[in-house]
């Protein structure tokens, strides 16, 4: 029998990745590329989707020459995908309309509150599962739309469509199919949670012709196939990227629980086929939904600033030459000296939702180094994910007794061992960190029978480490008060100013 692989499109905030995996999960290869962020304004950051189409057509091809492997021997496509991100294109030409708006973005935090004027916040949350908030793709979708009346009018007229990464990515790659799945549309303030369906409703708040909009698919089953850049792999998966590191981390179960560490950080708890409403500050999402089988939600705290803070150090500071540095330079000192740092780069996400709260270093003294702020950096990220994973005990009413992780970040074994201090709990990194490209390979091989079930699957994860907590009770709760302190800080900041 000859070989045969599942591919996947990591499609992430940074870079884009092609990677292929055999039937151990083991991943045989590996392409990656970053493309350019663009900061225009204060609070906008924008992508060129057609830099990260061409960026798939390079990355496709050079993920099956490394590996000596042939386009017929790729049996399934899973994609995945930075969430939120909008893009509008021509449905004739091809071409974008204009920048792609990231996820990060806050332009639109000033104009929410106008966005409900018909519409109860709460009614809004309650069909979405969202906060209202410049986070999701609605906001702004409607952005675009209102900033110029001749994209509206063309929208109105179906000539313009509208996708987040992974429809832009499988219209390119299927030459035209206009569809999207359930987690990727959970994520836009557009569709109800209960029946996977955009509704006409919230349509109307957030002003978006239905002309525009995909069809909203399942996550796993075949979609179409490619045309480009290589004709023929069945398409057989869409996952937003944080929904398919929950897959690949094999978290089936209700009460399965994962943290990446990438730009962002985002913790999602399967709640199985419960929709779970938060009252804590958390997400509602869709975790899967599979032809055929009830649809699986999930709890997230998402977290807007993880690794950024360290590339920031890096890009804008100087501070450090890698992100790997960031460690070493950490290392030089054995505690924060009392300074902290609250990364609120996008306003502050789950469990605060505070749009316009700004970054700050609280704790500055004379005794402050380079090494107190690298510290004071990785511990950011721990203490973001503690206020969430307590968030998340509350909602979900069930005791947090270990974390997976994974993502680029985890290879900071200082920030691991500080999240284990924090949470108290064992943090556990299994041996495959691409847990999210692995999820967008596992749901599409398994619909097309390359994997019998998920229970094979689950024979693939292997543990790689595991840290547990070092510190006492008392030095763990004075050091949260003192993040607690920060965090009102960066609030009060944003507010205070016009
Ligand atoms: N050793 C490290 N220590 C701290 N941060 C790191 C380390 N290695 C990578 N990172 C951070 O992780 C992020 C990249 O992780 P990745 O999972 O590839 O992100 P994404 O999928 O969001 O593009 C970057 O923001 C980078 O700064
Ligand atoms: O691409 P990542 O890993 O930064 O993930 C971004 C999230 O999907 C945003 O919701």
């Amino acid at each position: 029998m000859s070989p045969s692989y599942v591919a996947a499109i990591d499609q992430g905030t940074t870079s884009t990745r092609c990677l292929l995996f055999d039937r151990q999960g083991r991943m045989v290869s590996v392409a990656q590329r970053q493309h350019r962020q663009h900061y225009p304004r204060p609070g906008w950051v924008e992508h060129d989707a057609e830099e990260i189409w061409r960026l798939v057509c390079d990355l496709v091809p050079l993920a099956l020459e490394d590996a000596g492997v042939t386009p017929a021997e790729v049996v399934a496509l899973g994609v995945t995908n930075q969430r939120e991100t909008t893009v509008v294109w021509d449905r004739v030409t091809g071409r974008p309309v204009g920048p792609a708006i990231v996820w990060q973005d806050t332009r639109t935090a000033t104009d929410l509150p106008a966005l409900t004027s018909d519409f109860e916040v709460a009614e809004l949350t309650r069909r979405t599962g969202l906060p209202l908030s410049p986070y999701s793709s609605g906001p702004k979708l409607r952005w675009i739309l209102d900033s110029d009346p001749r994209l509206r009018e063309r929208a109105e007229r179906g000539e313009l469509l509208f996708g987040t990464m992974d429809t832009w990515l499988v219209w390119k790659l299927t030459g035209g199919l206009h569809v999207t799945d359930a987690t990727n549309a959970s994520r836009t303030l557009l569709m109800d949670l209960e029946t996977l369906q955009w509704d006409p409703e919230l349509l109307e708040c957030m002003q978006v012709p239905a002309a525009m909009l995909p069809e909203i698919r399942s996550s796993a089953g075949v979609i179409g196939h490619t045309r480009e850049p290589i004709e023929g792999i069945p398409i057989s998966a869409m996952l937003g990227d944080q929904q398919a590191s929950l897959f690949g981390q094999t978290a089936f179960e209700p009460g399965d629980a994962k943290c990446t560490f990438g730009t962002g950080s985002f913790l999602l708890m399967n709640t199985g086929p419960d929709i779970v409403r938060s009252r804590s500050g958390l997400i509602t999402t869709v975790a899967h939904a599979t032809e055929g089988e009830p649809t699986v939600y999930a709890l997230e705290g998402s977290i807007a600033v993880a690794g950024a803070l360290v590339e920031w150090c890096r890009t804008s500071l100087g501070l450090v030459r890698s992100a790997a540095e960031i460690e070493t330079l950490a290392r030089t000192v054995d505690d924060n000296g009392g300074c902290y740092v609250v990364p609120a780069f996008a306003g502050l996400y789950a469990p605060y939702w505070e749009s316009r709260a700004q970054g700050i270093i609280a704790g500055l003294t004379g005794y402050i180094t380079k090494g107190h702020i690298a510290r004071a950096v990785l511990e950011a990220s721990a203490w973001q994910a503690k206020d969430v994973v307590d968030a998340m005990v509350v909602d979900a009413q069930v005791p947090m007794t270990s974390l997976a992780v994974d993502g680029g970040m985890t290879a900071n074994n200082l920030l691991m061992q500080t999240l284990a201090d924090v949470l108290d709990v064992p943090v556990i990194r299994p041996m495959m960190a691409e847990s999210v490209a692995l999820g967008a390979a596992y749901a599409a091989g398994l619909a097309v029978g390359y994997w019998p079930d998920r229970r094979v699957l689950k024979a693939n994860w292997h543990r790689a480490s595991e840290w547990r907590s070092e510190i006492a009770d008392d030095e763990r709760d004075r050091s949260h008060a003192a993040w607690r302190q920060a965090i009102d800080l960066s609030i009060a900041w944003g507010r205070g100013r016009p």
